[in-house]
């Protein structure tokens, strides 16, 4: 196999993306997710890890049944089960792969593995020949490839490709490689592989020293890979993997010098970006390249200025071009059910049903009441509230009352139901939130700890909607909670409950033995 200019796109939002503490992600939403994935025209979606749990097994399985034209993907370490859990998964998929994985660092393999390499090399080996009953389309990954010895990772890789591994993705798991260096470590292994033009070269970067994106352009330009791994936010394990916006844009913007082709509709990029976000609960930085807030706004008379007399003095690339809109309708309290049914489909959310749709509509209006112009973060905010309203939900919002002074102990009542019997109670605490999340623990007794607690005002000026993520931590368990409102006590209440119900959800991750 040669290695054409065309570069693959490989995402792994919900398998590396959801390895970032806080943002594990319910089926549902990572089918909303996997179906942005396939309109923004990524390559290869890595759905999960089949093996890790019952949820991420049926979430690979639901991703595989219904994305028709992206590669699904599952990760399985180099083992029978995980690989069989893996092909279970991806059965239903037109395209699918199987990403097998082992270290192969001497710090890896003796103190992780306590595997001899000859034993690392012998089960590589044969990890690919199983996978080879279920798929032909097989990746391995040297874990912690980037402090591997050069030596013995030629003769593993050699030896899979031997096999039938069709992709070789050498990855810098613990961020630690620079630029040069990585391109160079790539292009010498394809140099001195004799079988290395039989597959196509990955590179899977992390960005704990803020190199993800430039190892992973040094592995295209200088090591020759023709596939990058990333995820959307530059969510993942850790400071996060590669950014798929940052990558895709760099290289179409300086498509002068990378002269690569890309698949990707980057108009879905801005929509992807919102989605991650707002389901994760993981705010973008204002100043985050491409997708943040302010990648393209201006706000210097010199820059703005030069802006109005010619776009390019400031500007390499056009907001519409990513996704963000120039000019749009905008919603409000007088909006219809068109008005809104298209906005929803330029956000990329796709609702189930007409009954689905209705009901956000109910709440939209709603909400159109309190506030005068609804911004695309709060039909995410409230699309995400119905969705949620769909899932298992134990707990759930009825009403709340607060009370807070100067000089006097703030207290709430918060009306909520509990197994769908209805409890009103009563909590004081140092700050309205407090007393709040005293209240609702007053019946719950959930046990649950309040790790972090973020407030964002999800669109412009002070009648903005909240959107309170506040990430709950149990018997090893951490997921984030999210609610949005106005008033950014019940937002924080919505957000309280929510992370409750997914502690309480039975389809949230868990370490079963399988
Ligand atoms: C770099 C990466 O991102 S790798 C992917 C990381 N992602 C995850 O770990 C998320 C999913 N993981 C899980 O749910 C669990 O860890 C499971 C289900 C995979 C395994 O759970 P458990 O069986 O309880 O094992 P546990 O996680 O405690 O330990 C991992 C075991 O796998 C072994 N192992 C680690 N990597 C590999 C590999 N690539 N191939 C084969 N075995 C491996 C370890 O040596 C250890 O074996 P041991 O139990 O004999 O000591
Ligand atoms: C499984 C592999 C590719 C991985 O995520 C890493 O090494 O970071
Ligand atoms: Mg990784």
């Amino acid at each position: 196999m040669t290695n054409s200019n065309r570069l693959i796109i490989f995402d792994t939002t919900l398998r590396d993306g959801e390895q970032s503490p806080g943002a594990s992600m319910t089926r549902d939403e990572k089918v909303r997710i996997a179906r942005q994935l396939e309109r923004l025209r990524v390559d290869v979606i890595e759905a999960g890890f089949a093996a890790a749990s019952p949820g991420d097994f049926e979430a690979i399985r639901a991703i595989a049944s219904v994305i028709k034209d992206s590669t699904v993907c599952s990760l399985s370490r180099a083992n029978e089960r995980d690989i069989a859990r893996a092909a279970e998964a991806l059965l239903p998929a037109p395209r699918k792969r199987i990403h097998t994985f082992i270290a192969t660092s001497p710090l890896h393999m003796q103190m992780k593995l306590r595997m001899e390499p000859e034993q690392v090399y012998e089960q590589a080996r044969a990890a690919i020949r199983y996978a080879r009953q279920h798929t032909d389309d097989i990746e391995f990954s040297p874990e912690d490839g980037s402090r591997s010895e050069e030596d013995f990772l030629c003769r593993v890789l050699e030896g899979v490709i031997a096999e039938g591994a069709t992709t070789i993705n050498f990855p810098d798991t613990v961020g630690y490689a620079v630029p040069e260096v990585f391109g160079e470590t790539i292009r010498r292994l394809r140099e001195r592989i004799p079988n290395s033009d039989k597959a196509i070269w990955s590179v899977h970067c992390h960005n704990d020293l803020g190199l993800a994106v430039a190892n992973s352009l040094a592995g295209v330009t200088i090591g020759g890979a023709r596939q990058i791994e990333c995820t959307i936010n530059g969510l993942g394990e850790r400071a996060g993997n590669t950014a798929l916006e940052e990558v895709v844009m760099a290289v179409r913007t300086r498509s002068d010098f990378f002269k690569l082709e890309l698949g990707i509709d980057t108009t879905q990029i801005v929509a992807a970006s919102k989605m991650v976000s707002q389901i994760t609960g993981f705010a973008v930085q204002p100043n985050k390249a491409v997708v943040g807030a302010n990648a393209f706004a201006h706000a210097s008379g010199i820059h703005q200025d030069g802006m109005l007399k010619a776009r390019e003095t400031y500007e390499i690339m056009r907001a519409e071009d990513v996704g963000w809109a120039a000019t749009k309708i905008v919603l409000g309290k007088l909006s219809g059910r068109n008005a809104f049914k298209q906005r929803l489909q330029e956000l990329g959310i796709d609702l189930a049903s007409e009954d689905d749709v209705n009901a956000a509509f109910a709440r939209f209006k709603e909400l159109a009441d309190r506030k005068s112009e609804i911004f695309d973060e709060d039909i995410m905010a409230l699309v995400s509230d119905e969705e949620h309203s769909h899932e298992n939900e134990h707990y759930r919002f009825v009403s709340l009352a607060q009370r807070s002074e100067t000089g006097s102990t703030p207290s709430a009542k918060v009306v909520f139901t509990m197994g769908g019997k209805q409890y009103s109670c009563e909590g004081e605490g140092d700050g309205p939130v407090d007393a709040m999340v005293n209240a609702i623990e007053k019946k719950a007794a959930s046990g649950a700890e309040l790790v972090l607690f973020t407030i964002n005002a999800i669109s412009g000026g002070t009648q903005s909607q909240g959107e309170v993520t506040m990430r709950l931590s149990r018997s090893g368990r951490i997921v984030n909670g999210v609610g949005s409102d106005p008033d950014i006590v019940v937002a924080s209440a919505k957000a309280y409950l929510s992370g409750l119900n997914k502690l309480y959800s039975k389809i949230e991750k868990v370490n079963p033995q399988l």
